[in-house]
């Protein structure tokens, strides 16, 4: 299903050409020589790149490509060898997680860090921007922090309603199925109210049965104003509900562009998932399309022993792209 038909270069949240690295009209995140090396080997360099606010955008690539580990550098998780990015509008370089998240940008791990001896609600209060209470004065003022604590507790039960999750409240985490956690992970990201979510494989590991609620929670957190960021291997998800998609092969950033343009490519999508096509590459360049052929032949094989969720998930996203799927999803 190749479509040689030229794609737009304007588009309404760009400003500018699109393309790989291109300025939006009204960025949230603005990142700039942003690279990672792991003693020889060169994980992310991304040249620059800007993430639309109020949008939900896709962050695509194949095994490697170094999406975990810009996500890492943005929130503060892992430290660049050089590089400069902003989050409306201020310098996060050296700031670390914890107030990268009291600024608003959170984000949930690919492995569910759920802590599974600790409640639900117990992993919701850990989300919650204001944990008073912690050190030995503020314990011996507890009638300060109390009023906190119990407005986190509202927060939390409102959260855990939400996303229907408050029958499991004083259930440990360990006990949820892994839909349930993914959930868990999402309400509890948003404790801290924050303006930019980061979502690391939301899909992984998500049964059927739970896939369409998460992708209603997720186009809600746009609904209420919310930029969303997420990587993802599932290309139903990227497909449905991204507005924007920005695709990295060895660390870089080589295409970008609304998921109509992106995904209407077989080829690419394929090339991403580590299966070969003849199809024609059209709207990349030469570069881009040997870049991506590179990385999906270098592409480590499914490890039999690894997790049947995961290994399920990525070929199930994978099958589910079909023109079928495509129409289902246009109804
Ligand atoms: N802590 C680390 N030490 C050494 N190498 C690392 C480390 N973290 C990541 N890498 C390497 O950096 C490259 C990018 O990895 P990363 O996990 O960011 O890719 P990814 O695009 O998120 O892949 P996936 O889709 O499989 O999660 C890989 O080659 C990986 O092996």
């Amino acid at each position: 299903m190749s479509d040689t038909t030229t794609p737009p270069t304007t588009h309404p949240l760009v400003d500018g050409e699109v393309g790989p690295g291109c300025k939006k009209v009204d960025p949230i995140v603005v990142a700039d020589g942003v690279v990672r090396q792991f003693g020889g080997l060169t994980a992310v360099d991304v040249a620059h790149v800007e993430i639309p606010r109020g949008m939900i955008t896709a962050l695509i690539g194949p095994n490697g490509a170094g999406k975990t580990t810009f996500f890492n550098l943005l929130t503060g998780f892992d430290r660049p060898n050089k590089g400069s990015w902003s989050f409306e509008g201020q310098s996060l370089a050296h700031v670390p997680s914890h107030k990268v998240a009291r600024r608003g940008m959170v984000r949930t791990f690919q492995l569910t860090k759920s802590l599974g001896r600790l409640t639900v609600l117990q992993n919701m209060l850990l989300g919650a921007r204001d944990q008073r209470g912690e050190g030995i004065f503020a314990a011996l003022l507890k009638p300060l922090w109390a009023k906190q604590e119990q407005a986190n507790t509202e927060r939390a039960d409102a959260l855990l309603a939400r996303f229907k999750l408050d029958a499991k409240r004083e259930d440990y985490a360990a006990s949820l199925s892994g839909g349930q956690r993914k959930l868990l992970e999402m309400a509890r990201a948003l404790m801290s109210e924050p303006s930019l979510v980061m979502l690391d494989e939301p899909m992984a590991g998500v049964n059927p049965a739970l896939t369409q609620s998460l992708l209603d929670h997720v186009k809600g957190l746009k609904a209420e104003g919310m930029t969303v960021l997420f990587v993802e291997h599932d290309m139903h998800m990227v497909r449905h509900i991204s507005d924007w998609v920005i695709v990295m092969a060895e660390g870089k950033v080589v295409a970008e562009g609304p998921p109509e343009t992106i995904m209407q490519n077989q080829a690419v999508v394929d090339a991403y998932l580590g299966a070969h096509h003849d199809t024609d590459l059209g709207t990349l360049t030469n570069q881009q399309v040997a870049q991506i052929n590179e990385a999906a032949e270098e592409e480590v094989p499914v490890d039999p022993e690894a997790s049947a969720t995961d290994s399920e998930t990525r070929t199930g996203g994978a099958t589910r792209i079909t023109a079928a799927d495509d129409e289902e999803g246009q109804r």
